[in-house]
């Protein structure tokens, strides 16, 4: 037998009916192939959560100003936000990290600095980043990772904070998968009717300035994304080949997830999407990567929080697989 095999075995053998635990099923299988193994384990789990600035958000694409982003990292290091309360409520480590925040942060221990420089350019009139930003906010991704594996964690979730970056998960979205923008644009923070309007406005408008870029991964990725978008990309290039479980967080993550995938397709196998994000463009996004989420709560707030909540499902597929009884040891009749 395969090891496919032995872990469907294995799980089709416990004392319920075939396909009873339904997706904890699809996620406990998963998990073992990633650790090959019949007993897998969740150790150290950890969440990143990457912050930038964005200079499209000075173009009124979003409902808040762009000094939000440089506040809740203040509001993340001192414990406020609703991160801080899911991983510390489901005993999952916390990492900060300056991106690329429009700010001069005090010397901080629980704040990683790889900051890449105080935002990037609006892309509507400029590329977000030089190709070497672009190519070092790769390589600090997978950088922090590979310092993270060292204490021996082996599920990790990233999370993101930066006013405006909607938009740029919109566009990543639109030229990565060929989507008219208008289909990819949600509301973000929970702009008006007008505001949103301008937002699609202000976007196709960068498109078509930057006609010239081709739907080269890091082409797009340097012109319309975030620093934090981008170092998130390298972090899940990194986890993925340590061989971690990697969640999946809302709209944002999501199209920094699909930047990854571009470069190395074999990373959706160690992927665990954790929510449907109530942003419009994240249920077609899921779609054209052809996956399903565990969770819908019309949750859109980032920050990792759809990682942290849905944190307990992944220990309640392990768990299953770990201690439940086969028919055979329960003596109950399988048929
Ligand atoms: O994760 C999501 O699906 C999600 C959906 C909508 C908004 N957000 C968060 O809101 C911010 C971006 O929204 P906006 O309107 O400023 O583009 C950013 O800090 C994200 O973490 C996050
Ligand atoms: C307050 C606030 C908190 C956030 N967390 C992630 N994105 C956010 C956007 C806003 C506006």
């Amino acid at each position: 037998m395969t090891l496919l095999e032995q872990i469907q075995h294995k799980i089709n053998n416990k004392t319920k009916p075939l396909g009873a635990l339904g997706k904890l099923e699809e996620v406990a299988l998963q998990i073992a192939l990633i650790q090959e193994t019949l007993t897998p384990n969740l150790v150290k789990p950890h969440i990143i959560v990457f912050a930038a600035s964005h200079g499209i958000a000075n173009e009124g694409v979003s409902a808040f100003p762009s000094e939000v982003t440089f506040q809740m990292v203040l509001n993340f290091l001192n414990g406020g936000a609703a991160i801080n309360v899911f991983t510390k409520q489901n005993d999952i480590e916390l990492t900060l990290v300056d991106a690329g925040v429009d700010h001069d942060f005090e010397p901080n221990k629980k704040l990683i600095d790889a900051k890449i420089n105080h935002g990037t350019k609006s892309f509507l009139t400029q590329s977000a980043m030089t190709e070497d930003e672009c190519q070092l906010a790769i390589e600090k991704g997978k950088e922090i990772v590979k310092n993270i594996v060292k204490t021996g964690c082996n599920v990790i979730g990233f999370g993101e904070m930066g006013i405006g970056n909607t938009s740029s998960a919109a566009v990543l979205m639109s030229k990565l998968l060929a989507i008219p923008i208008e289909d990819c644009v949600g509301k973000g923070t929970g702009v008006n009717p007008d505001q949103y309007q301008n937002k699609i406005t202000i976007l196709q408008k960068a498109i078509s300035n930057h006609a010239e870029v081709s739907t080269d991964a890091i082409q797009v990725l340097q012109t319309f994304g975030g620093f934090e978008i981008a170092m998130m990309c390298g972090a899940f290039l990194a986890a993925a080949e340590e061989k971690m479980v990697l969640m999946i967080d809302g709209f944002i993550a999501s199209a920094a997830f699909l930047c990854a995938f571009k470069l190395n397709p074999e990373i959706k196998n160690f992927a665990v999407f954790c929510h449907q994000s109530e942003e419009k463009g994240h249920l077609l996004l899921l779609s054209h990567l052809n996956v399903k989420p565990l969770l819908n709560l019309d949750m859109r707030l980032g920050e990792g929080t759809g990682c942290a909540v849905a944190y307990p499902l992944l220990k309640s597929a392990v768990a299953f697989l770990n201690e439940m009884a086969s028919f055979e040891s329960a003596g109950v009749s399988d048929k």
